[in-house]
């Protein structure tokens, strides 16, 4: 990846890591990492506009202490980042390291990035834990939104035989073409997409974990690239937003905190 310059802000937290994420994630905002050492717990906050951390420091409700703001590239800000691996669903641990010896079906290697989806997030919870129930051996996958390409990965590993993940933004696309290299695993193509403009083929599933109104959007033609049988993997669906998804022929729907899950056949 190339080098560019990134603020990073610095704060002493007290609070439980994922509680903080959810409500970073509520922001829609995933650039960021958990530290512990000696001195504490810290929380990172990683962004190119230093002005956007600022704001985020306004809306942030947990306690927090400023410790500092500092300039920093992207290769460093990589290279110091120290996390543990943790069980992301059952069976499959993320390791952000090179850790041995995990005990565990799948292990993914994902390094925190600039890229949603790091494995924390119930909506990317929810999605594996669906791809790993519906997912068989041979399937033809498309991951749409694909952020740090954890899901595709996951996929490969599950036993699909081909998988394409797309995603509109440039630094998730080489984020997640980094994890694919990372994780050794192959068939698994990246490309920029805006939704499936930019897909080609037809897929025996299609997983997408995104906002619900993207989703609807994707909907509209996606049986152009399903199969026949062919099933959607639905994630991102918070509460307030399920009755936006009222008419769909659901197989499954799972619920964790206040998001949603949902298998189609459409
Ligand atoms: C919530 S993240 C999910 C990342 C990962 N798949 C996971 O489950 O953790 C949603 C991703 O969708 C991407 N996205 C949003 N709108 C999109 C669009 N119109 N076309 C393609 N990707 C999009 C975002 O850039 C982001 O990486």
């Amino acid at each position: 990846m190339a080098s560019r310059i990134f603020y990073e802000r610095v704060y002493r937290i007290e609070e439980d890591f994922e509680k903080i994420s959810e409500e970073l994630y509520d922001l829609e905002f995933s650039n960021f990492y958990s530290l512990e050492n000696d001195e504490g717990k810290f929380l990172i906050l990683v962004s190119d506009k230093p002005e956007e951390l600022k704001y985020l420091e306004e809306k942030l409700t947990f306690s927090k202490e400023f410790v500092e703001q500092r300039k920093t590239n992207s290769e460093d800000w990589i290279k110091n980042i120290i996390t543990k691996p943790f069980e992301y669903i059952k069976g499959v641990y993320v390791d952000p390291d090179h850790h041995d010896n995990i005990n565990a079906e799948h292990v993914i290697r994902i390094v925190p990035g600039l890229a949603f989806g790091t494995g924390l997030h119930v909506t990317t919870k929810l999605a594996g834990e669906m791809l790993r129930k519906y997912l068989k051996p041979g399937m033809e996958v498309l991951d749409l939104g694909c952020g740090s390409g954890i899901l595709s990965i996951l996929a490969k590993k599950l036993g699909a035989s081909k998988v394409l993940g797309v995603d509109n933004d440039k630094i998730a696309v080489e984020v997640a073409r980094e994890n694919v290299k990372l994780n050794n695993v192959e068939n698994v193509e990246i490309r920029e997409s805006n939704l499936l403009r930019n897909v080609t083929g037809k897929f025996d599933l299609i997983v997408s974990n995104i906002l619900a109104e993207i989703l609807i959007e994707a909907l509209k033609d996606i049986k152009n690239y399903l199969k026949e049988d062919g099933i959607v993997i639905l994630s991102g669906i918070i509460d307030s937003k399920l009755h936006l998804f009222e008419n769909l022929n659901v197989i499954e729907h799972r619920r964790k905190a206040e998001w949603n899950s949902l298998v189609i056949k459409p």
